[in-house]
């Protein structure tokens, strides 16, 4: 199962990378992590998942139309110590992020109605879905590598909004469904 925990801050001593565990560390399990904040999760067979069925029956349910995968490493991506940066900086999205890993790991963390950071530790086999509006970052863990296939309702639209992103509409949604 996918483990989650609250978040401490990144310091000079404590890298992006690190678990940034507090002390003591605080767990949480993904299922309150999706009553708190709207995050859903699946487990889903990376190796097999054609013919498991149960990507296709999300997608289905839905309307996921548009597929594509990303490879997260300094080798792979483009543009890498920019585009790291911009995942790193706390921003949402009008629509949702849906995510799967195919491959490596990485961290995903999303603000709780406290306005405090949960970690989800993203590892092959995870699905993750951001809904829209919520305050989020993504950054590689120490193993620096995610290969990741990214799903989207129609033509994608990828673009971030830094907080403060307050006055947008999927905002004001979010917060009042989440708060
Ligand atoms: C695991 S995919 C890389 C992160 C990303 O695509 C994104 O949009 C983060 O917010
Ligand atoms: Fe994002």
């Amino acid at each position: 199962m996918v483990r989650c925990w609250y978040a401490a801050d990144v310091t000079p001593e404590r890298d992006q990378r690190s678990e940034l565990q507090l002390d003591p560390p605080q767990p949480i399990d993904i299922q309150q992590v999706g009553e708190l904040t709207g995050v859903l999760y699946w487990k889903i067979d990376a190796d097999n998942y054609k013919s498991e069925g149960i990507l296709d029956k999300i997608r289905k349910e839905r309307g996921y139309s548009y597929e594509d995968v990303i490879e997260v490493s300094p080798d792979t991506l483009p543009n890498y110590e920019q585009k790291i940066k911009n995942f790193f900086e706390e921003h949402l999205h009008t629509d949702e992020e849906i995510r799967f890993a195919l491959a490596g790991s990485g961290y995903f963390d999303v603000r709780d109605p406290q306005d405090r950071w949960i970690r989800i530790a993203l590892e092959k086999g995870d699905l993750i879905v951001l809904p829209a509006g919520i305050y989020h970052r993504f950054t590689l863990d120490e193993k620096n590598y995610i290969k990741a296939m990214r799903l989207f309702v129609g033509e994608p639209v990828w673009t971030p909004y830094n907080r403060p992103a307050d006055d947008m509409e999927a905002r004001k949604q979010y917060v009042h469904k989440f708060s």
